[in-house]
């Protein structure tokens, strides 16, 4: 029985008097992927930043396994065991792949949590190995979110962040992160930012549904799918 391990409980988060989440709740579950689903401007990033500390809640409660992180600095939630794929890649462009692996990796981690090795994204990500002497901004588009996605695994996570690992890839390499999120959340539990419903719905366990800042639909991918209909409208053209 999969049990919460990331939870956000009627958190309300502001960029300046601007209210952007109204009582968000959703959880994410050990060994699940949970897709955070809506239209442009729908408040997926802003949970994230909410999570990440970036942009810490004004009300309402972070937990990762029930320690609560809302009132912690980005680097103790990152330390925490809160990895981010942030959107846009955000990797080193004049670094080598290797060494935007190394820079990214994290302390070790306690007793009890895994530590990703570059080895370990190695073997996750072969084409990563054949290119680690090459300098990052010399990657293709898909070659470069796989750096994201390893960048984030050093950090030696428990959950992992992804914000629209998709965005401005061509549909063949949408193809290939999808078989690259079937494989990782076999290692690790995954929250996913996406706008391509056909990727989410491909890798997803559960779905949480934003519209302006606030949950319209919380549940597993097959109830959400049993209500794709009624739920269509909240959505982003896909
Ligand atoms: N730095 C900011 N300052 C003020 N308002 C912001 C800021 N960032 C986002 N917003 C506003 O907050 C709301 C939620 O934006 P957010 O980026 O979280 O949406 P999103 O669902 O991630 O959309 P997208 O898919 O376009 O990234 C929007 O109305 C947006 O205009």
């Amino acid at each position: 029985m999969a049990t919460e391990l990331l939870a956000l409980d009627k958190v309300n988060a502001f960029y300046g008097d601007s209210h952007v989440l109204h009582d968000v709740s959703f959880s994410l579950r050990s060994g699940r992927l949970l897709a955070l689903l809506g239209r442009n401007g729908a408040g997926k990033s802003t949970c994230i930043n909410a999570i990440v500390g970036f942009l810490p809640p004004r009300a309402g409660s972070v937990t990762l396994a029930g320690k609560a992180l809302q009132k912690c600095t980005p680097e103790q939630i990152c330390r925490s065991g809160v990895g981010l794929v942030p959107q846009g890649r955000r990797i080193f462009p004049s670094l080598t792949v290797r060494e935007n692996l190394e820079v990214a990796a994290g302390r070790n981690p306690p007793p009890g949590r895994r530590r990703w090795t570059r080895e370990d994204i190695n073997q996750i990500f072969p084409r990563l190995k054949e290119r680690q002497h090459q300098l990052a901004g010399s990657l293709s588009g898909g070659e470069q979110q796989m750096l994201a996605i390893g960048r984030g695994l050093m950090t030696n996570p428990q959950v992992l962040l992804m914000d629209e690992p998709s965005e401005g890839l061509a549909p063949q390499i949408v193809r290939e992160v999808g078989n690259v999120l079937e494989a990782l959340k076999r290692e690790i539990s995954i929250v996913l930012v996406e706008q391509n419903l056909g990727l989410a719905m491909k890798v997803a366990d559960d779905v949480a549904l934003l519209n302006t800042g606030r949950v319209v639909f919380s549940g597993t991918r097959d109830e959400f799918q049993e209500r794709q209909a009624e739920l269509q409208g909240h959505l982003g053209v896909a």
